[in-house]
């Protein structure tokens, strides 16, 4: 699902006016029956609400809303807050059309030091500001947005939440925004909903189609996507019948040392539940005997080292390795990083203490292969290219990271960003906060090289793991507490996620 910025959201909306064609009313009754829609069906038949409109689109889409509302027979009261004494032109047929209405309550405010009662059993429906919003807010809607945040009603916004930016919010209050508790988006995400810093402002996101037109989208080019179900089954390869373990490639991950190797053990567990052919695991001599009792399926080759790995074996028939897991950064675990950058040609996944030591020796980075995925979490990406104030200014350095050393990278959080050499970014959509415990990186890598080795190339490779990563975390939270998920319960759920993943794109001939 693509994800346009505000300005050509303007653009879409006005090739489907012209091309379905609708009129602008139209399209609006239609944006704002999905936001009525979605009410009906969340809220009890006796709630009251206080619809609060600004003086362009998004407050005539509150306009509608109100009517519609009041027309299923709720308790609605609409403030239109006109300032300036300007409405948009639909925003202005809107205001004629409710003032008619008996059904329900209307008042057009000019008063800058009017603030609407509102009680906390009551819903806001925010339609002060949508994507028009062009500078950060200011009195006197600071103080009417404060107003609202500072009640405990139930607040859904119209398409963004007032006074949010859909995309760079560096230079804006967050405490001058509306918080939502819910936000219903118009036919996209807003690129802003995907920052953490913006979580308390945008709260639970949906999107709501409403049948802009596919044409105008086909055409929309954005380096953002948010990765849907459907995407990211069609990227997944079928297995065929007459298959061996030989085509499915064969993988190396090297790492682990002494209290450690556990991270290893998780990553070779889930890489071979994810459709690798062969498996080959490096760890010092001492972790040798725990990984073969732990997983019986992989080979081992013993490190010279007894506590650290020193130097990766890289065997002709190995297409893909996984560096990193539970490694620890001693000069010989970074010495053996090094000879394997040096030395190794074929796609490689690196995480963790691989990357701190990459952060230590910066002048290494050059040497990484092409096709190669590098996996960090905020604070480690922060240590290889600096620290960021927020999600916004990491996701723009990782493009910039990306492009210029020519790898992908997944940055991770809440919602993972993939990103490629191109900066194209594809944002997960899958998982949940049960998923930040210990070992879950490592289940991510195992998953990651394992689908390096079967041949897809590293956007894919991480797009489709990472998705499946999350999906095995959200099924095993069906039946387990966030507070009790194990990384080896996502690992034990993979299967379950290949199955949900194919089961979508099964046809009689697959
Ligand atoms: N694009 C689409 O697909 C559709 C959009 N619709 C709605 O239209 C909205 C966009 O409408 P508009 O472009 O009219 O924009 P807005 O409704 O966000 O508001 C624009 C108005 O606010 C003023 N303004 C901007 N920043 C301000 C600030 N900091 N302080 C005070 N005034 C400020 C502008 O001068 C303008 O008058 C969307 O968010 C959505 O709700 C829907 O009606 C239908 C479909
Ligand atoms: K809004």
């Amino acid at each position: 699902m693509k994800i346009p910025a505000s300005y050509q959201i303007k653009g879409i909306d006005a090739y489907t006016i012209e091309h379905e064609p609708v009129s602008s009313a139209d399209l609006m009754m239609r944006a704002a029956g999905t936001v009525a829609e979605w009410l009906w069906q969340h809220v009890e038949y006796d709630t009251s609400f206080k619809v609060m409109a600004g003086n362009g689109n998004n407050g005539g889409d509150a306009l509608v809303v109100a009517m519609l509302l009041a027309k299923a027979g709720f308790n609605v009261e609409c403030f239109l807050f006109n300032y300036s004494q300007k409405l948009s032109p639909d925003c202005a047929f809107y205001k004629e059309e409710i003032a008619k209405r008996t059904n329900l309550r209307f008042a057009e405010v000019t008063d800058p030091g009017f603030r609407p009662d509102i009680k906390a059993d009551e819903w806001v429906i925010d339609g002060l500001f949508g994507t028009g919003l062009n500078r950060p807010l200011e009195e006197p809607f600071v103080s009417l947005i404060r107003h609202i945040n500072t009640s405990d009603a139930t607040v859904v916004s119209i398409d963004i939440p007032s006074g949010l930016f859909g995309e760079d919010n560096r230079q804006n209050n967050p405490e001058h925004c509306i918080h939502a508790t819910y936000t219903l988006s118009f036919q996209f995400p807003k690129l802003a909903f995907l920052f953490a810093e913006n979580s308390k402002v945008v709260g639970d996101w949906q999107v709501l189609p409403i049948g802009l037109h596919p044409k105008a989208i086909e055409k929309c080019q954005t380096a953002y996507n948010f990765a849907t179900r459907e995407e990211m089954a069609q990227l997944l390869k079928p297995k065929d019948k007459f298959a061996h373990k030989g085509i499915f490639g064969h993988a190396l991950l090297a790492g682990g040392s002494k209290g450690k190797i556990g991270a290893i053990v998780l990553a070779a567990k889930s890489c071979l539940r994810s459709g690798v052919g062969l498996l080959t695991v490096q760890v010092p001599a001492s972790g040798n005997d725990i990984l073969q009792i732990s997983v019986p399926e992989a080979m081992t080759i013993p490190d010279e080292g007894e506590n650290t790995i020193t130097a990766v074996q890289i065997g002709e028939k190995i297409n893909a390795v996984g560096i990193g897991c539970g490694m620890g950064t001693s000069v010989e675990a970074a010495q053996a990083l090094h000879q394997l950058l040096q030395t190794c040609d074929k796609p490689m996944e690196i995480d963790a203490d691989a990357l701190n030591i990459l952060a230590q020796h910066p002048e290494w980075i050059k040497l990484i292969p092409t096709n190669s995925i590098l996996t960090p979490h905020p604070a480690e990406f922060d240590r290889l290219a600096g620290k960021s104030a927020t999600g916004y200014e990491r996701l723009e350095k990782a493009r910039d990271f990306a492009a210029k050393n020519k790898v992908t990278v997944v940055l991770k959080g809440a919602y993972t960003a993939v990103i490629n050499a191109d900066g194209e970014v594809s944002f997960n959509s899958t998982g949940n906060p049960g998923m930040a415990t210990a070992g879950s990186g490592d289940t991510l890598t195992g998953i990651l090289v394992a689908l390096q080795a079967q041949g897809y190339q590293a956007f894919d490779a991480a797009r489709l793991g990472v998705f499946l990563h999350g999906l095995a975390g959200d099924i095993a939270a069906r039946t387990i507490a966030f507070e009790s998920i194990t990384a080896s319960d996502i690992t034990a759920s993979l299967g379950f996620a290949f199955n949900e993943l194919r089961s979508k794109t099964s046809n009689k001939h697959s």
